[in-house]
């Protein structure tokens, strides 16, 4: 099921203030006793200012809107496949709070009525997906679905290829390793032959 909102009020509920600084500066230096450090340190005491600064960043899609970022379409008389490969992106995996990072891969085949967007903005629509405590999967998703929603074009395939630092440089300890999740829309989903052709140009190096 989407979790891409669709009405305005769920648009509104999407979009919330931005972090609140003093409380998560206060939830770092708690976080730096918790461990064990010393937070009055000379090296630690504006880490906890420069943290939830760096959080505001890092967490800035969750008062972001993918439709706003998509609200500028244009006609285009083309029916093929748009294809923005390598797409640089740094989110944060929910279960642990450490970045997974890797490349985004996004193609559509535009609709009947022709609707594109700038490319720009599908890397923008990674970025308002990617900076949210998230999980590959739902993210790969949520960039297909918001696509599907607004262009509505005949085919959208959505690939990302990530390396999870929970999984390299905790836990299980394998540096390397590399998640690739996909979400295919419409035609993509529908017939095999137009997918393995769009997944060759995505793979092909
Ligand atoms: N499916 C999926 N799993 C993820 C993602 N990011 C992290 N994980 C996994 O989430 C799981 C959380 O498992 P838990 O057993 O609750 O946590 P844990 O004890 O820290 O697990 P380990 O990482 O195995 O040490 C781990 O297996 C992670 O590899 C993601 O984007 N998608
Ligand atoms: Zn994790």
């Amino acid at each position: 099921m989407s979790e891409v909102p669709t009405g305005p009020e769920d648009r509104a509920a999407a979009a919330p203030h931005g972090v609140d600084l003093a409380r998560a500066a206060a939830a770092v230096r708690e976080l730096l006793l918790a461990v064990g450090e010393d937070p009055d340190r000379p090296g630690l005491q504006e880490t906890p200012a420069r943290v939830a600064r760096a959080y505001a960043e890092t967490f800035a899609g969750l008062g972001q809107d993918p439709y706003d970022v998509l609200a500028t379409t244009f006609d285009e008389d083309h029916d093929e496949l748009v294809l923005v490969k390598d797409i640089p992106m740094y989110s944060t995996c929910e279960h642990h709070l450490v970045p997974f990072h890797g490349v985004a891969h996004i193609g559509y085949i535009p609709g009947n009525d022709g609707r594109v967007t700038g490319l720009s903005k599908l890397a923008r629509l990674v970025d308002v997906f990617a900076r949210r405590p998230q999980v590959q999967e739902r993210m790969t998703s949520q960039i297909a679905d918001a696509l599907a929603d607004v262009l509505k074009p005949r085919g959208v395939l959505v690939v990302i290829e990530a390396e999870h630092l929970c999984m390299a440089m905790r836990g299980i300890r394998k540096p390397g390793a590399t998640t690739v999740t996909s979400a295919v829309r419409g035609i993509f989903r529908e017939n095999a032959a137009t997918r393995s052709e769009a997944m060759s140009l995505v793979l092909a190096r």
